[in-house]
């Protein structure tokens, strides 16, 4: 076995635009996607006041008055985009100590009824009064944009460095008015005492990258190495971690791993953590099971060097190789939000969940 990760990479986006570091680069990646799973990326391509400018606004989101939050609540969309309240997602029947807003790139839902229902799992976003809070909204669409564009050009670096084709990813895609990708913006406050350290439990994440902007100087995050033990990924500031999701992984035959994280809570009488994943979709109707990628042999080698992550009992996906991507989305949304499954899906409520509304969800 390789030896085991003990912190993570950290990759310099300015070496691909230096002849003489490219492939330097390119080596480091495919050594951060095979045996990590995670890295910081830094000198990228999003500009810093533009980050500067969405971690500012950050606490003021959350300090909108409740009635303000509760008007974009979650479960008026069946998007799933909005507004959820502290504490209501579970992992592993566990309560996960966060407040989250889900907000997306623009999109029109391209479902209609009698079309297959995944399709729905995509459409507009639900935003703030901007009297409340002017100007929020313009900030947030630019950095999605942004961060959007980022991981377009990282998707295509991945493949080089995995001895692929530059484009050979681009058919996980449609064209730009037909995707959409997706961020939450999370407050974790501190533990009181009282409660669970769990901001968020062990879990997968599940498209293909994730963009991580730590928006506060907290500690938190960590990530579970092949032998099982969890490494400290704290913030790095002008960085974002990228991480891979169990899509990719499922069609990159597990070269590009995708690795388990979880976030603990700041200590007692901290100030909150903030945090902005951005999550990179890939298009809805893709049957990944029909697209897994063939690799050359000396790099399919690096994954039996590699060797096997150790048991975790973070939570899988287990739906890629039978249903299009946009069901094992919406099946994966039902089980965290049941509320907006009850109301919006309820054929798929009634089969996920038999008994009615649960009392311990699962989070992905
Ligand atoms: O807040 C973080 O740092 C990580 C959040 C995360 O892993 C997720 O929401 O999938
Ligand atoms: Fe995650």
């Amino acid at each position: 076995m390789a030896a085991d990760f003990s912190s993570l990479p950290i990759l310099d986006f300015a070496f691909i635009s230096d002849n003489t570091r490219h492939s330097e680069f390119i080596a480091q990646l495919r050594h951060a996607l095979i045996n990590v799973g995670f890295l910081y990326l830094k000198n990228h391509t999003v500009p810093q006041p533009l980050i500067d400018r969405l971690i500012d606004f950050i606490p003021r989101l959350f300090d909108l008055p409740q009635s303000a939050k509760d008007d974009i609540l979650m479960s008026n969309s069946p998007h799933f985009l909005g507004y959820s309240r502290l504490g209501t997602e579970f992992t592993k029947g566990k309560a996960d100590y966060r407040e989250q807003f889900d907000f997306a790139t623009p999109h029109e839902t391209q479902w209609r009824p009698g079309a297959p229902v995944h399709l729905r799992v995509w459409g507009p976003s639900q935003w703030p009064n901007p009297v409340l809070i002017p100007d929020f909204r313009e900030t947030i669409e630019n950095y999605l944009k942004e961060v959007q564009a980022l991981s377009y050009q990282f998707i295509r670096l991945l493949a080089e460095a995995l001895g692929l084709r530059s484009d050979a990813l681009a058919k996980f895609y449609d064209s730009d008015d037909l995707m959409q990708h997706r961020a939450k913006v999370i407050k974790y406050p501190a533990n009181d005492g009282s409660l669970t350290n769990q901001g968020v439990g062990p879990h997968y994440d599940a498209g293909f990258l994730t963009f991580l902007l730590q928006a506060s100087p907290h500690p938190g995050l960590q990530v579970q190495n092949l032998s099982g033990d969890w490494i400290d990924a704290p913030p790095i500031p002008g960085t974002f971690v990228v991480n891979i999701g169990k899509a990719l992984e499922f069609v990159t035959r597990g070269l590009a791993r995708a690795t388990s994280h979880r976030v603990l809570s700041p200590p007692v009488s901290s100030t909150p953590r903030y945090s902005v994943p951005f999550f990179q979709n890939i298009s809805l109707n893709t049957c990944l099971s029909q697209e897994v990628l063939d690799f050359p042999p000396d790099i399919l080698k690096l994954k039996d060097q590699r060797g096997h992550p150790a048991q975790t009992d973070s939570v899988n996906f287990t739906e890629f190789d039978r249903e299009p991507s946009g069901k094992v989305n919406l099946i994966g949304r039902i089980k965290s939000h049941p509320d907006v499954a009850e109301r919006h899906y309820p054929d798929l409520f009634k089969e996920y969940f038999p008994d009615g509304l649960p009392q311990h969800i699962s989070t992905y």
